[in-house]
């Protein structure tokens, strides 16, 4: 049976380590680092991490700001405050909460975003940055770094003659949770949905990456026996059982037929949720340092 990845657990670590840095900033410049979340429209799932993140900014200490705008809002408006946002000497980190409603055009918003307040990694300087193997002056996407900490956490620093497999190929995820993994000396492939014989490409993994948001998608006849799965899907289904209108969560990965083959499984929720959360305090912590002139922690 494998080793259950405990991503909560994980996750308050090194949001015990962000607090810290965020005291020890304000105690020698003060300066708080500052966080704004800006979401578009009533999606209610959006709205409930936007509420999480708050949440959790609060909890480090750190300056919180939402703004939340109507369904309707122009592209202009939307750009006008980003562009506020960015000449704000007190907001160190800024997130455009992803997907925006269809009339706007996400690409040009989070073009506009001060690389160095980029805290989603987003931009093309920072994709780039991590493109070229460069890790020590841009901002890593959340749920990426976080997941490498989850799989540093089973496998240590070096994965060399590991092959890994990441299902997802999106800017927010898949890309970069490939050039996290090629960096630290995995062999991998990048998978999508046109890759062929993907259960078969999958059994190669020694570590299998699984982020599509398609239900249960991975079977346990793709998990090769022993390897470190992570699973980053996010689907809510209804759950009438847990009572009327209640929902729960499914990953991408089958979880109690894969438990039973891996080596060590993360499960949904619990795994690599809270991890992408924490690591925005942790890139708007290190956006602070920098912010302050100061190098800046590493997490
Ligand atoms: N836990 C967390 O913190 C986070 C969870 N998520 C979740 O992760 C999932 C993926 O997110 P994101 O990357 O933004 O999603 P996108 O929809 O942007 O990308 C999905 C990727 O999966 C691929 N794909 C879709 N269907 C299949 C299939 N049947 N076989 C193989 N590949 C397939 C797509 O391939 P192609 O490119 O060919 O279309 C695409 O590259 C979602 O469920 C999302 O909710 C996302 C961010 C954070
Ligand atoms: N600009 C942008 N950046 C993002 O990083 C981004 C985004 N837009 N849009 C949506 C996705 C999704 N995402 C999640 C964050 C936390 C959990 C999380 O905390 N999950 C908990 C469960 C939460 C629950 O119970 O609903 C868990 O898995 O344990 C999940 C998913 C960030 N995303």
């Amino acid at each position: 049976m494998a080793q259950r990845i405990d991503g909560k657990a994980i996750a308050a670590s090194v949001i015990e380590r962000v607090k810290q840095s965020a005291t020890d900033l304000e105690n020698s410049t003060g300066t708080r680092p500052g966080l704004a979340v800006v979401i578009v429209g009533d999606d209610a799932a959006s709205h409930t991490y936007v509420t999480a993140k708050g949440k959790r900014a609060k909890e480090c200490g750190f300056h919180s700001v939402q703004i939340t705008l109507p369904a309707d809002t122009t592209q202009e408006k939307l750009e006008s405050v980003v562009a506020e946002l960015n000449d704000d000497n007190a907001i160190h980190g800024i997130l455009v909460q992803l997907p925006l409603p269809a009339h706007l055009d996400e690409f040009p918003v989070i073009q506009m975003i001060r690389p160095e307040k980029d805290v989603d990694g987003l931009s093309i300087v920072n994709a780039g940055k991590l493109a070229v193997g460069d890790m020590k002056t841009g901002l890593i996407s959340c749920t990426p770094a976080g997941a490498m900490i989850l799989i540093r956490s089973v496998l240590g620093d070096d994965l060399s003659g590991k092959n890994a497999v990441v299902i997802g190929r999106s800017n927010l995820f898949g890309r970069p949770m490939g050039r996290l993994l090629l960096m630290a000396n995995a062999t991998v492939t990048m998978a999508h949905s046109r890759t062929k014989d993907l259960a078969g490409v999958c059994r190669q993994a020694d570590i299998l990456v699984a982020a599509t948001g398609r239900a249960e998608m991975v079977k346990a006849d793709w998990v090769k026996p022993g390897a470190t799965v992570i699973d980053v899907g996010i689907t809510r289904v209804p759950a009438p059982e847990r009572g009327e209108g209640k929902t729960r969560l499914l990953g991408d990965v089958d979880f109690a037929a894969c438990e039973a083959v891996a080596g060590a499984i993360t499960p949904v929720p619990g795994g690599v949720g809270p991890m992408t959360i924490t690591m925005l305090m942790a890139n708007t912590v290190i956006a602070a340092y920098r912010a302050s002139g100061l190098e800046a922690p590493a997490f």
